[in-house]
């Protein structure tokens, strides 16, 4: 349903309101869209959409990747199907698969990776609503959105026409971070999609000597924006080489730790989206 207090159209618009969203195609049937989101550029957020996907496939759900964030679209790379093709078919076009089966949809699998996307807001956001409208996406358990960056006006079309459950906030632990990073919540907040809570990525380093945890920012800080937003931590991610590698890496298992994390994370996730 459509959020007419949040829709630029406001008291102009004569839709009816049930019929806000736009229609899905026939084939496809999605039980659950989660949002990764961050509002601030460079935190994680596709990595963190990579990891969360690829966790859920391994505990055995079918899983498909939007990327929505069509001006810097990594998902392919990260995923391992950089080199793959979209087929399009009477309209329809066919997602890319992993080897473990996740369904991946991105503007880079469409063309040349290397080309760079010089289109303004109406055009992308309305490649996104075709990446949602007029993909075959056949039975999904998650359909996880690597969503566009910001909170401009690609973020508010796709919120507004595409039935998000709930997102998830990708932030690392730096005070103009978390200022940025709290607009798109409030922005999710404001559009009465669910918060499913923070990652905190980046969120320390390892000693390689005595394993010991090395922060370089404060906990207060973190603490302070979880706090003044009202957000559950949903788990800490470390800055190590295996995620930084991770497009180089993409059939090796993470390290044990990072692997920890990102269960801890998905079962949260999993919790909220489905209660
Ligand atoms: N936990 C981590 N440890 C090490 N490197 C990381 C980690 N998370 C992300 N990175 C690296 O940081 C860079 C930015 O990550 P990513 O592309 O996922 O961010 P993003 O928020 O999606 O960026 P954009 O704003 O461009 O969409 C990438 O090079 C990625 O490999």
């Amino acid at each position: 349903m459509g959020e007419c207090n949040t829709c630029p159209s406001g008291e102009t618009c004569s839709k009816d309101k049930d019929k806000c969203m736009l229609e899905f195609n026939s084939l496809s049937n999605v039980k659950k869209i989660i949002g990764v989101m961050s509002g601030k550029g460079g935190v994680g957020k596709s990595t963190v959409s990579a990891l969360v996907a690829k966790h859920l496939s391994e505990e055995g759900y079918k899983v498909g990747v939007l990327d929505a964030d069509i001006t810097g679209p990594s998902i392919p790379r990260l995923l391992g199907v950089s080199k793959e093709k979209v087929m399009v078919s009477d309209n329809v076009m066919y997602p890319a698969k992993t080897k473990d089966n996740i369904s991946v949809m991105s503007l880079n699998l469409l063309m040349d990776e290397s080309q760079p996307v010089i289109w303004r807001g109406p055009m992308i956001a309305g490649v996104v609503k075709q990446f949602w409208t007029d993909t075959y996406w056949a039975e999904l358990d998650y359909l996880i959105i690597d969503m566009p960056p910001g909170t401009g006006d690609v973020a508010l079309t796709v919120m507004q026409s595409i039935p998000i459950d709930g997102v998830v906030m990708v932030s690392i632990p730096q005070d103009m971070v978390s200022m940025i990073v709290s607009k798109a919540v409030s922005m999710a907040k404001q559009m009465n999609i669910n918060v499913y809570g923070v990652v905190e990525n980046m969120s320390y380093i390892k000693c390689p000597d005595c394993d010991k945890k090395i922060k370089l920012f404060s906990d207060e800080e973190s603490d302070k924006f979880l706090q003044d937003m009202d957000l559950e931590l949903l788990g800490e991610l470390p800055m190590v080489k295996s995620v930084s590698g991770l497009e180089k890496n993409t059939d090796k298992p993470l390290d044990e730790d990072v692997k920890e994390v990102m269960e801890n994370i998905a079962s949260k996730i999993l919790k909220k989206a489905t209660n």
